[in-house]
């Protein structure tokens, strides 16, 4: 029984595929492109948006799939994490104009932009604040400097679009990485197979 596993595009797709190759696990690696089901005998590899992997492993259409905490922080899907891989480090968190972050910590309601409605909206209600959570698929940064939202609640890898966009960390919300997710009936239907891809990884 083969195994078929959801890689995400973008940012983790090259980490993901470099560690599938120093593990042994392919022996040539994989190309991001337009082809998006690539066969690599005995794995079936999908290539999908990072925040789809949960959605294809949840369903079962892929036994395995390497997503970041972010993503399952904020989708909460049925599956199991089965190893963190240590690749794609980023944190989450919650960032505004400088002459905001004193205020932040007196405030009693907050509007904040963010891809990750969900986070944002147990992280602030966790903290007691009242929040108006504007969803944004991107470019988040831009929100507080306009005028949308005083807050953002993103993820920062080196920082460089908050300060060029002249905003600061105020509060650290989760540190993220990539996991090794694990359809749940795959784990009991391919044990076997599941099991020597986790040992090959770990
Ligand atoms: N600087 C970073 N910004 C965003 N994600 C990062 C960063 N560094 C690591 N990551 C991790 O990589 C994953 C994928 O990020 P990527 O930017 O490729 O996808 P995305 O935000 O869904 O982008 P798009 O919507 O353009 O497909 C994130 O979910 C996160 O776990
Ligand atoms: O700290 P840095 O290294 O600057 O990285 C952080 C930025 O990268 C991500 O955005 P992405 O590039 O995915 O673009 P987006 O705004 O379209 O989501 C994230 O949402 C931040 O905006």
């Amino acid at each position: 029984m083969s195994l078929t596993i959801a890689l995400p595009k973008g940012r983790l797709f090259e980490e993901s595929v470099e560690l599938l190759l120093k593990r042994g696990i392919i022996s040539k690696p994989i190309k991001e492109g337009r082809k998006l089901l690539i066969e690599c005998h005995p794995f079936k590899f999908l290539l999908v948006k990072p925040a789809d992997v949960p959605v294809y492993v949840e369903n079962g259409v892929a036994d395995l799939g390497i997503a970041g905490y972010d993503v399952l922080l904020e989708r909460e899907p049925n599956l199991y994490t089965l190893l963190d891989l240590g690749i794609g480090f980023c944190r989450i968190v919650v960032a505004g104009r400088e002459e905001s972050k004193e205020r932040y910590f007196k405030e009693t309601y907050i509007k904040v932009a963010t891809k990750y409605p969900r986070i944002a909206q147990s992280f602030f209600s966790k903290m007691g604040i009242k929040s108006k959570i504007l969803y944004l698929s991107g470019s988040v940064e831009l929100a507080p400097t306009i005028g949308l939202a005083d807050y953002i609640l993103d993820i920062v890898q080196t920082g460089r679009t908050l300060k060029e966009n002249n905003l600061v960390i105020i509060e650290e919300v989760a540190q993220s990485t990539a996991r090794l997710v694990c359809n749940k009936a795959s784990y009991r239907n391919k044990h076997k197979q599941v099991l020597e891809f986790f040992n090959k990884l770990k």
